[in-house]
């Protein structure tokens, strides 16, 4: 295992500093028969004699044990840890933080311990691990299972079904394709027959992780031998066997090390005449070193996959290097100058293209969302566009109050025809208000320019902190001029339509016609009801459904037919002769009458201070209302029709393209001052740190990458 701790150090501590995850090296498990010598092997294999051992079923409860190496990198201890040189290795349970443990023997002890608190004394077992930390500088970061003993006949406390509880709690662990699974029999039993050897085939049939080790064979009967084992004669495994020789229990009261244990190992394996020849198959030694070549492999495996990332990482670093450049101050007045003109240049050019869909946002979002000049269209048409179309040509105009506005059109005395000055009053009311959706437009056609502004800046311009908020400042002062002769444009509009109501538009339904409609309307309602009234005040906004435009209702064609039809239907009296005098007004002639004779005295109330009409509309006044809605709604629809199509128009002119076309020639005179570059261009600190940062970490991977190699390179056996 020692070969492997300083390649693994290495790799760990350029993990460590690059701040990836370390290697996940594979676990250990070892299983066999109860008393086959499995934490014999284990404690072998780490060089340490600190599990308890003896006759009978010892291990008890499964014991994970995690080996940290402390040699030069940082060490995952709790917070008061002491680092004494002298005191390098210790170990800490994880039922007891932050107390360590220096002697291993104590450690030994707290095994047994713990071990019995939660097992009683009586040999019972339990599938809750001990779970162990060993730090040292001589071990590898490694994490090693001991389970217990493969039984077949409970005793003590031991539950009637131990053998299958023993087995679950042994395949829960080997099942892990990352254990490597050491399939301990002794070589004084019958390999036939041997348990752990069932139990690993049963997860791993190829034997790709599995290594059979033979114990005991210093106790095999004189004149027996375990070499037609060792050769893969008896039970084929793909890795094959290890003989190895564990301190007997003698030994152990003897307080024997693991040293002497090893090299009386070696002595009996050289002087044996059956195992002379199979030194490759023997020894704890050729154990360990089955152990590292599997380690390695996997290392070597995980190999390709660490040499991606690292190439990854520093082709990122590197692209960022290039973005932070040369330090400015190394640079020459006259480069520097080359420079600023060079990033005034591309911001002017990427908000352009940008605005004219030609440009990709630097964080790459035009595939998932509009950008640029597509969201300005978006916001014309989608946002302003379908919420002018929504605006109701009636908004905040009710019937009353058309007729009150009809009342005072009038005058002192009943009008003989529908008032037209009404209607222009009432029609301006409302064309004024689309004025508030159009300058709103502006705002959001702002933001969005403001927003791509932000998007568009050179990702070197994050190194000129000073710079980038000049330009900012630049941008927003060159947009918000623009705002102000954008707004007036707009009002313009609405001031040009208030100006003039152009009531022979071809597209306007005119007087004629509204009055033609309606009473082709009226008739046709008489004619199904049969009634000889004239009809009730339809519904607020007439009888189409909602907003629709003046072409879709009445095309040039049918304005010069209605004005035909409407002048036929005058001559022919009907409703116009009801409207204008031929028809009598009965309810309010009766009101009138109801005003009392002569002969009485009556007294009249009190003027109010404010006067609404409180009866009823007439029916005469009813008509009239109608009348006027449909011119509204008739004119209203042209003017919106040409406010949807100007108010981009005038945006695009004087905000959009305007900002576009002239953010060059402001940056640069704004920005391009002989004494001021150098100071533009100073660098912060954090951008000269991030620099330095930046060349170390690709220091840093490029001796990654030669570990790395290094590894792969690296032969095990030498
Ligand atoms: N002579 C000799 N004794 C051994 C060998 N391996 C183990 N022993 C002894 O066998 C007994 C059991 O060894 P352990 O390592 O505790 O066996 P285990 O498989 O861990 O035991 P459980 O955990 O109780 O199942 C101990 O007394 C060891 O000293 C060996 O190779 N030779």
């Amino acid at each position: 295992m020692e070969q492997l701790i300083p390649i693994v150090n290495k790799l760990q501590d350029v993990f460590g500093a690059i701040g990836q995850s370390p290697i996940d090296l594979p676990q250990i498990v070892t299983i066999g028969s109860q008393s086959s010598g499995k934490s014999s092997v284990l404690e072998n294999v780490v060089g340490k004699g600190f599990l308890p051992r003896g006759t009978g079923i010892v291990t008890r409860r499964p014991l994970v044990l995690q080996l940290y190496n402390t040699s030069n990198h940082s060490i995952p201890t709790s917070p008061n840890a002491i680092s004494s040189s002298l005191r390098n290795e210790w170990g800490e349970f994880l039922h007891l933080p932050g107390e360590k443990f220096y002697s291993f023997d104590e450690i030994r002890d707290e095994i047994v311990r713990e071990t019995d608190r939660s097992t009683g004394r009586n040999k019972g077992i339990s599938n809750k691990s001990i779970n162990l930390k060993i730090y040292s500088p001589r071990v590898l970061n490694l994490t090693l299972v001991d389970l217990p003993g493969i039984t077949k006949v409970s005793v003590g406390d031991q539950p009637a079904d131990i053998e299958d509880q023993i087995r679950e709690m042994c395949l829960h662990y080997i099942s892990n394709p990352n254990a490597i699974i050491l399939a301990v029999t002794a070589g004084n039993t019958d390999l036939a027959n041997s348990d752990a050897l069932k139990m690993a085939r049963s997860v791993d049939p190829e034997g790709n992780r599995t290594i059979g080790v033979l114990t005991k064979l210093d106790l095999m009967d004189p004149g027996t031998d375990a070499s037609d084992m060792l050769n893969n004669r008896i039970i084929p495994l793909r890795r094959g066997y290890v003989g190895v020789i564990n301190r007997g229990q003698r030994d152990i009261s003897q307080r024997k090390s693991i040293k002497e244990g090893l090299r009386k190992e070696m002595e009996f394996f050289k002087s044996h005449p059956a195992y002379r020849s199979l030194q490759h198959r023997c020894g704890t030694t050729t154990l360990a070193k089955m152990l590292n070549s599997i380690l390695m492999h996997h290392i070597r495996d995980c190999l390709p996959e660490i040499k991606n990332r690292i190439t990854g990482m520093m082709a990122d670093i590197q692209q960022e290097l290039d973005a932070l450049g040369t330090p400015t101050g190394d640079i020459s007045r006259a480069t520097l100058g080359g420079s600023l003109l060079g990033l005034l240049s591309k911001f002017a050019a990427s908000f352009g293209n940008a605005v004219d869909g030609k440009g990709s946002s630097a964080d790459g979002v035009e595939m998932n969302e509009l950008y640029g000049g597509a969201r300005i269209s978006y916001i014309f048409n989608e946002i302003f566009g379908r919420s002018l179309m929504m605006i109701d040509p009636f908004d905040g105009l009710t019937d009353e109050d058309i007729r009150t506005a009809i009342c005072n059109a009038n005058g002192p005395r009943p009008s003989l025809f529908v008032p037209e000055i009404s209607f222009d009053l009432l029609v301006r009311r409302q064309i004024s208000r689309l004025e508030q959706p159009g300058l709103q437009c502006i705002d959001l056609v702002y933001d969005e320019l403001q927003r791509m502004s932000s998007q568009c800046e050179p990702t070197e311009l994050q190194r000129f902190p000073d710079l980038r908020d000049r330009m900012c400042d630049t941008v927003s002062n060159l947009l918000r001029r623009c705002v102000s002769p954008t707004q007036m444009m707009i009002s313009n509009l609405i001031k040009v339509e208030l100006a003039y109501i152009n009531t022979s538009h071809p597209d306007f339904i005119g007087g004629s016609r509204a009055v033609a409609q309606l009473m082709e309307r009226m008739s046709r309602e008489e004619g199904v009801e049969s009634s000889p009234n004239p009809p009730a005040a339809p519904n607020k906004s007439g009888d189409s459904d909602g907003p629709s435009t003046p072409a879709a209702d009445h095309s040039e064609g049918d304005y010069a037919d209605s004005h035909h039809r409407g002048g036929e239907r005058d001559e022919k009296g009907g409703l116009m002769s009801f409207i204008f005098g031929g028809k009598k007004d009965n309810r309010r002639r009766s009101s009138i009458g109801g005003m009392g004779s002569p002969s009485n005295m009556v007294k009249l109330p009190q003027v109010p201070d404010t006067m609404r009409n409180n009866e009823m509309p007439t029916d005469r006044e009813r008509i009239e209302t109608e009348i006027i809605k449909s011119l509204i709604e008739s004119y209203f629809n042209i003017v919106r029709k040409n406010f949807l199509d100007m108010v981009p128009k005038t945006i695009m002119y004087f905000l959009v393209n305007h900002s576009k076309d002239s953010i060059q020639n402001e940056l640069v005179s704004e920005l391009y001052k002989e004494n001021e570059i150098a100071d533009l261009l100073r660098e912060t600190d954090d951008v000269a740190q991030r620099r330095r940062t930046c060349a170390e970490m690709r220091g840093l991977l490029g001796r990654a990458l030669e570990i790395v190699n290094e590894v792969r390179d690296f032969n095990t056996f030498k």
